[in-house]
């Protein structure tokens, strides 16, 4: 469970030329660290989230989720990728209205493709597996009494913490956090944050949490700093 980042530059088109967006990063993150990453509006964490999630392809560097070099993979094997490996945790939850919070969770084990194949007996047995594993993690989020909700019957702050028992539930080798408690009161979005710090710690998780909130850096193992696509400690 680890996340690499090998001199990684992005740029983006910009008129005529091109905007450096991310320049000659390199990050390594290994599992069970949370790695605190801030800078002023406009500097690159998005955009390093992004690039780290796969989403986007740098122009140059390496992107290595696992051991695995993501640029060895085509736009399929990255999809496969970020399902099976990779937990984003972005600042709304975008639950889907129509699920419980069991079944949310459950969905994305299911995505995930486990237990696929070998008939309908198979299937069923998969899907009680996928339904235990999401109680337990709901139950771990301290949901387990909520799980029959839909997200118009859960507050703020549960909405996001079903968004992080669903990162979770496929036990992703990395994860990747941006501004998880925008939504949220000081009071609620330091426990959010508190129990994302804990569960990455007990799971594993190589972890990286963009945050504007000083009050959320005491999570991390450590804190990073991006100015004009550049990384510096902080
Ligand atoms: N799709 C895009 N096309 C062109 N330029 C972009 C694109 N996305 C971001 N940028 C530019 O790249 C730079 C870095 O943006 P990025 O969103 O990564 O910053 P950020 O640190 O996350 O900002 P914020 O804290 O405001 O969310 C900015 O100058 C931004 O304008």
């Amino acid at each position: 469970m680890s996340l690499l980042l090998d001199d990684v530059t992005l740029t983006y088109p910009d008129g005529d030329g091109r905007l450096t967006a991310l320049d000659g990063v390199g990050l390594k993150v290994a599992g069970g660290d949370l790695v605190a990453v801030v800078g002023p509006s406009g500097s690159g964490k998005s955009s390093l989230l992004a690039v780290a999630a796969t989403l986007v392809t740098p122009d140059r560097g390496r992107v290595v989720v696992d051991g695995v070099d993501t640029g060895t993979l085509d736009r399929a094997g990255k999809a496969t990728l970020r399902r099976e490996r990779i937990g984003i945790v972005f600042q709304q939850p975008n639950l889907l209205p129509a699920l419980t919070a069991v079944e949310q969770v459950q969905v994305m084990a299911h995505l995930a493709g486990r237990g696929r194949g070998g008939g309908r007996g198979r299937a069923r047995a998969a899907g009680d597996a996928a339904r235990r594993r999401a109680m337990e993690l709901l139950d771990a989020v301290g949901l387990a009494a909520e799980a029959g909700r839909r997200p118009h019957q859960l507050s703020g702050g549960q909405r996001q913490r079903v968004n992080i028992a669903r990162a979770l539930v496929n036990e992703p080798g990395v994860l990747l956090v941006d501004e998880p408690t925008s939504a949220l009161d000081r009071e609620r979005g330091e426990a959010v944050v508190g129990l994302l710090a804990r569960l990455a710690r007990e799971r594993g998780a190589a972890t990286l949490l963009v945050t504007h909130d000083p009050t959320h850096l005491g999570h991390a193992t450590r804190t990073v700093t991006v100015r004009d696509g550049r990384l510096t400690a902080a």
